[in-house]
């Protein structure tokens, strides 16, 4: 197998916050070398029969295509590039790219609109790639019950251009324009989730097209009740199922109320476990907070160079607050006497849209921010998730064990959640930088396992994360995901060498 690395940073001006693909360009010898020759054949077949199913628009086996639908945004997968891409325009479609696919036993994997950070959408095993976009449309609307249900190429960012006009929002927000559906495939959350939930608390019921083409509701074709304990629940299973049980190609979603009021405040500390101990404190005080992000000092400094800004260098929060007029002003008032208990700043306040939305747009940004601050260099992102409890001392363990090793890396993270990031950067030209940066990784996700956390709050298993899985939910909770992907998925089919390795 030949294996490629290749510095995404020359890449990041023309992708920054649009999410669009990536133009590689490489030699046909490359490709057709790291292919296999069996599946090759099928490919032959298969793409005839699929012509004749989506029209020549609908189907592609360009090696730039090919490549761009191979990747996401977290560690280039060179060696696993899908043969052939595909855009059904109806679950119909889908379903019958599904049955064709089955029929050759070839692989199949789902493309949202590859912002994940896990690899999730290469493939392993070749095969071809399903991109959802050309299926764009909201389904079904309703304002007054507050659910809506939407195809797989509506973004989060168009959901909510939509539902403004009627005084509506949908809360989750991974960084990332992300697909509504790529978002309930990987259980996405973001800054909103402390107080709307993540994607498992938000979808209601999905849609979906099996390997072998066989479409089903989870919940019941077009329910959309609030709750129901009609047996298993389906629904969950499939959100963070990560392409690997079946096509999701409508999710059906609850939505939100605008709040009548929203204000943003950032605060600096002295110490991040001073930082993280308020964020405990407001969380077991009961504010109902709508965000509590931590910036650390590393990040902060970046910010300030990246986008000319001057905060203060050290452990900072970002908290947003929603609710009426008199409730934010008790919540905020609230809020600031802890953060002042904790050597907390005062706080810096915005209100309007416009201020709030440039507040926000130096954590938004972050990943970006990052990257560009180091050309050429490549990272580590760890996305851990604890009790909130054990936080603070994790953090700052972490913090050390990071400067103790060299490696340049900030943390960041949804800290109401007890979920973090960091953000371990290295050459890729320095291979004891990646050995580090690795080892660090391990250390850190081996501790948070330790404190009974999680390896992953929202980023997802794909490719990165399989050696915890295992650790995370035991022996004989790898056995019974295997058993339930087996039941839907018989052949193996459905986005293989992903969340575990084999049958
Ligand atoms: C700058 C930045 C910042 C963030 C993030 C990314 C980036 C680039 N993310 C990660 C990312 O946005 C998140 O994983 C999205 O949910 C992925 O949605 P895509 O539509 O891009 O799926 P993408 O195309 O990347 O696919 C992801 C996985 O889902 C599967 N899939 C996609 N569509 C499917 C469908 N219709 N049916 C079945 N399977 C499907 C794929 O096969 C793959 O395994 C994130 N995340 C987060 O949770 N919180 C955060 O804060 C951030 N922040
Ligand atoms: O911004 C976030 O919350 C993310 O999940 C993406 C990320 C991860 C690590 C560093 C920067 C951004
Ligand atoms: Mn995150």
């Amino acid at each position: 197998m030949q294996c490629f690395f290749i510095s995404r940073f020359v890449f990041n001006n023309s992708l920054c916050q649009t999410g669009s693909l990536r133009y590689f360009h490489y030699s046909r010898f490359v490709l057709q070398s790291t292919r296999n020759h069996q599946l090759v054949d099928k490919i032959k077949v298969l793409k005839q029969n699929l012509i004749k199913v989506l029209g020549k628009d609908g189907i592609s086996d360009s090696e730039t295509i090919c490549r761009q639908h191979s990747r996401d945004e977290g560690v280039e997968r060179n060696d696993h590039i899908v043969d052939l891409v595909v855009w059904p325009k109806s679950t119909e479609e889908c379903s019958i790219i599904a049955s064709i696919c089955y029929e050759k036993k070839v692989p199949m994997i789902p493309f949202g609109t590859g912002t994940g950070l896990e690899s999730g959408v290469c493939g392993v095993h070749g095969g071809v790639s399903v991109d959802m976009s050309k299926m764009n449309k909201i389904v079904d609307f309703n304002p007054e019950d507050f659910d809506v249900t939407v195809q797989p190429g509506v973004t989060r960012k168009g959901l909510n251009h939509f539902l403004k006009d009627h005084g509506l929002w949908f809360p989750v927000d991974p960084g990332a324009d992300a697909s509504l559906c790529g978002m309930t495939a990987t259980s996405a959350s973001g800054t909103n989730a402390v107080r709307y939930g993540t994607m498992r608390e938000n979808v209601l019921n999905t849609e979906i097209v099996l390997a072998d083409g066989r479409v089903f509701w989870t919940a019941g074709k077009n329910r959309r009740s609030k709750k129901s304990s009609a047996g298993f629940n389906l629904t969950n299973l499939f959100v963070g199922s990560e392409g690997s049980l079946g096509f999701i190609t409508k999710t059906t979603l609850k939505i939100y109320g605008i709040p009548e009021m929203m204000a943003s405040a950032v605060c600096a500390f002295p110490t991040v476990k001073a930082a993280v101990d308020m964020c405990v404190q407001v969380l077991q005080s009961n504010i109902p907070i709508a965000r509590i992000e931590l910036m650390d000092d590393v990040a902060m400094e970046m910010c300030n160079n990246h986008n000319k800004l001057n905060y203060e260098v050290a452990p900072t929060l970002f908290l947003e607050f929603h609710g009426t007029e008199e409730s934010v002003k008790s919540q905020a008032k609230f809020a600031a006497e802890i953060a002042d208990y904790n050597g907390g700043s005062q706080f810096h306040w915005a209100y309007e849209t416009e201020e709030r939305n440039r507040l926000w747009k130096a954590r938004h940004d972050i990943y970006w921010t990052v990257l560009q601050s180091n050309p050429g260099c490549r990272a580590i992102v760890t996305d851990v998730c604890v009790p909130i409890t054990c936080l603070p001392d994790l953090i700052a363990q972490t913090k050390s064990d990071i400067q103790k090793s060299g490696i340049i890396g900030p943390c960041l993270g949804h800290v109401g959640d007890g979920n973090f990031h960091s953000f371990l950067v290295f050459n890729p030209s320095e291979p004891e930088e990646l050995k580090k940066a690795e080892q660090l990784a391990s250390r850190l996700t081996k501790r948070a396992l330790d404190l009974n956390g999680t390896c992953t709050g929202e980023h997802g298993i794909g490719i990165g994360k399989m050696a915890y899985l295992e650790k995370e939910i035991g022996p004989v909770g790898l056995e019974m995901m295997k058993s339930i992907k087996r039941t839907f998925d018989p052949h193996w089919l459905m986005n293989p060498g992903k969340i575990f390795s084999s049958e």
